[in-house]
């Protein structure tokens, strides 16, 4: 369906459309470095829904960004000021490349902090993937991330422990994870494992207490995006494995993208739920 940008550095290129009827609007909280190409796979994301979606992005005022120029993400990007007394149906906070950090050494912890208590009362439903879900069922539960010997790298196909609205349709459920630390066992009431891996570990969380979702890999990903991070880590002489289940006939190849597509559907039409 119809994807209308009211920001972003994508906003330039994609035409915006009028809707035939009210799109579900959504925050999407970019923290990674390389924001647009983050953006355009979001956007190829939501293009494959069955809803149309209205996108904010959001970048965080307390980090100034090494990549990308300030005066660019000004122009580009709201930050939380610029949209406080606004209400969204949903909020998508991305990954970012900071979990071998503590959180307190994460430049926007406190802003990040600030930003979950503020969707309590202007979003009704979010999504957190990646470094964003280990910090945010940190800060809403107290349940602390723990380093990894070898980055978790690759494609898992994650078994489904709870049927919900969010996992409907799914036997399995594949996605990308590309991390170093990892989450354990979970043991609180308020905090149900949707999937999980053996070796991923839980991979989908939801809270209702909350009404948050935590992803720990990243369902947005392209196809070559795990090759293209194993090639500069490579470059960078970084410790890095080929991604598990990731080639066929020695070719990157996307087995992840129609279950990224059911389950952000599912969570679409939820939000359309919580609406009403
Ligand atoms: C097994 C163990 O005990 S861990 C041992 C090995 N691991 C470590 O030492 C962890 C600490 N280091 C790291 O994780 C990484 O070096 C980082 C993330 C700190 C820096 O990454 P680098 O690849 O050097 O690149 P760089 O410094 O340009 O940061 C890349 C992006 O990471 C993010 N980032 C880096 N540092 C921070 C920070 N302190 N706060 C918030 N974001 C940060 C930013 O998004 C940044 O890009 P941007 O500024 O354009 O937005
Ligand atoms: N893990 C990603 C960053 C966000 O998870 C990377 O290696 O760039």
């Amino acid at each position: 369906m119809t994807v209308q940008l009211k920001n972003g550095f994508l906003k330039q290129h994609v035409d915006n459309t009028v809707f035939t009827n009210q799109p579900v609007k959504l925050l999407v909280v970019n923290l990674m470095p390389n924001k647009l190409e983050t953006e355009r796979q979001f956007v190829h994301l939501f293009s494959h829904l069955s809803m149309d979606v209205e996108v904010t992005f959001l970048r965080m005022a307390t980090h100034h960004s090494k990549h990308t120029p300030e005066a660019k993400l000004q122009q580009f990007y709201a930050v939380l000021a610029d949209i406080y007394d606004r209400h969204f149906d949903g909020m998508v906070v991305t990954g970012a490349p900071v979990e071998e950090l503590q959180y307190k050494q994460v430049d926007y912890w406190n802003e990040f902090k600030t930003l979950l208590n503020w969707r309590h009362d202007h979003v009704r439903e979010s999504i957190f993937e990646c470094w964003a879900a280990q910090a945010g069922i940190y800060a809403d539960f107290g349940i602390n991330k723990r380093i990894i010997s070898q980055k978790l790298f690759g494609v898992y196909r994650c078994r489904i422990d709870q049927q919900t609205e969010l996992t409907a349709g799914f036997d399995q459920l594949s996605m990308p994870q590309s991390r170093h630390t990892t989450l354990g066992h979970i043991n609180d009431p308020q905090l149900d494992v949707l999937a999980s891996d053996p070796e991923a570990g839980p991979v989908v969380l939801a809270s209702k207490q909350t009404h948050s979702t935590y992803l720990s890999g990243h369902p947005e990903y392209e196809t070559n995006t795990l090759f293209n991070e194993f090639n500069r880590d490579r470059e960078k002489g970084l410790p890095i494995q080929l991604p598990k289940n990731y080639f066929s006939a020695s070719k990157p190849t996307n087995t992840w993208q129609n279950d990224s597509i059911r389950l952000y559907d599912n969570w679409v039409h939820s939000l359309l739920r919580v609406r009403v």
